[in-house]
């Protein structure tokens, strides 16, 4: 699956929503027992979470909004499918979350090329279950590092970590992906899906569990004025890089 939402792979609604009925579509196919995540771009594999569905827009657009990113995020990270993420150029926050929800992470060698929560870069937090999505990869220790500082690991310190599980040469990439993925296919799908279920379920339980309370938190949190404040200084920022 070619991610492709010009020009950064922004996880906007409408992304969010396509992803998870492509999932679906996929998961209902007999004949499809695994799916390799990369950017129809090179060089961006995803800058993470919209930023222009959290800015200037209304309680209820961001209701809307944080429900689709968390159907997302139950979604893949409980797909049935083997899931490898060919992550084939820079990968921010909601980006790093998504390749983090995959099961096997393999990273193009290129400096530009870096990933993980930098949220608190932004001025906001990443809420829980993306803090719970690093602490089951990465450790808690390492994981508490990275969030407080909003680290972006380049490719042989995200290695390092554990952020991902291998870095390739850029033109190995797609090649190293269908070698991974014969390997996990090799498993018997029954076996892997149950022993999948059983490790990312308390995780998933604690989301479950709390999805309205943390749809509130977010609208509540976004709708603050010094939470819009910094992310429209952001945007500019960003803007402003170009000039
Ligand atoms: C409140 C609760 C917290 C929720 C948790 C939040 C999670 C998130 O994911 S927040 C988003 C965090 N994302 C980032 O910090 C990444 C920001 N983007 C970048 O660093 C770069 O754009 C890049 C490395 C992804 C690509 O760089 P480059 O190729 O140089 O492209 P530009 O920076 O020139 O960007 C082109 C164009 O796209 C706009 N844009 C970039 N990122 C986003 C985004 N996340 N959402 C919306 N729009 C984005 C950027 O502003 C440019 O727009 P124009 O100037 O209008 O062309």
């Amino acid at each position: 699956m070619k991610l492709k939402n010009p020009p950064v792979n922004s996880l906007s609604l409408e992304m969010l929503t396509e992803l998870v009925i492509n999932l679906e579509k996929l998961e209902n196919d007999k004949a499809v027992r695994g799916l390799v995540l990369t950017s129809e771009y090179p060089g961006i594999f995803s800058a993470g979470l919209d930023l222009m569905e959290m800015c200037g827009r209304n309680p209820a657009h961001y209701a809307e909004y944080w429900k689709a990113l968390q159907e997302f995020w139950l979604k893949l990270y409980q797909s049935s499918l083997v899931v490898v993420a060919a992550i084939n150029g820079a990968s921010p926050a909601g980006g790093c979350l998504m390749s983090l929800i995959c099961d096997y992470r393999i990273l193009a060698d290129n400096p530009k090329y870096t990933i993980g929560l930098n949220e608190t870069l932004l001025g906001i937090v990443a809420p829980f279950w993306f803090k719970d999505t690093m602490v089951n990869t990465i450790g808690h220790r390492a994981s508490e590092r990275a969030l407080q500082l909003g680290l972006l690991f380049p490719p042989a310190e995200a290695l390092q970590v554990g952020l991902v599980d291998q870095v390739v040469p850029e033109d190995k990439l797609q090649s190293t992906a269908l070698s991974v993925m014969a390997q996990w296919l090799a498993i018997p799908d029954h076996a892997r899906q149950l022993t999948k279920t059983m490790m990312r379920k308390p995780t998933v339980d604690h989301l479950v569990k709390q999805r309205d309370a943390d749809i509130q938190n977010f609208v509540s949190f976004v709708s603050r004025d010094s939470i819009q404040k910094s992310l429209q200084m952001y945007l500019q920022k960003l803007r402003q890089k170009k000039s």
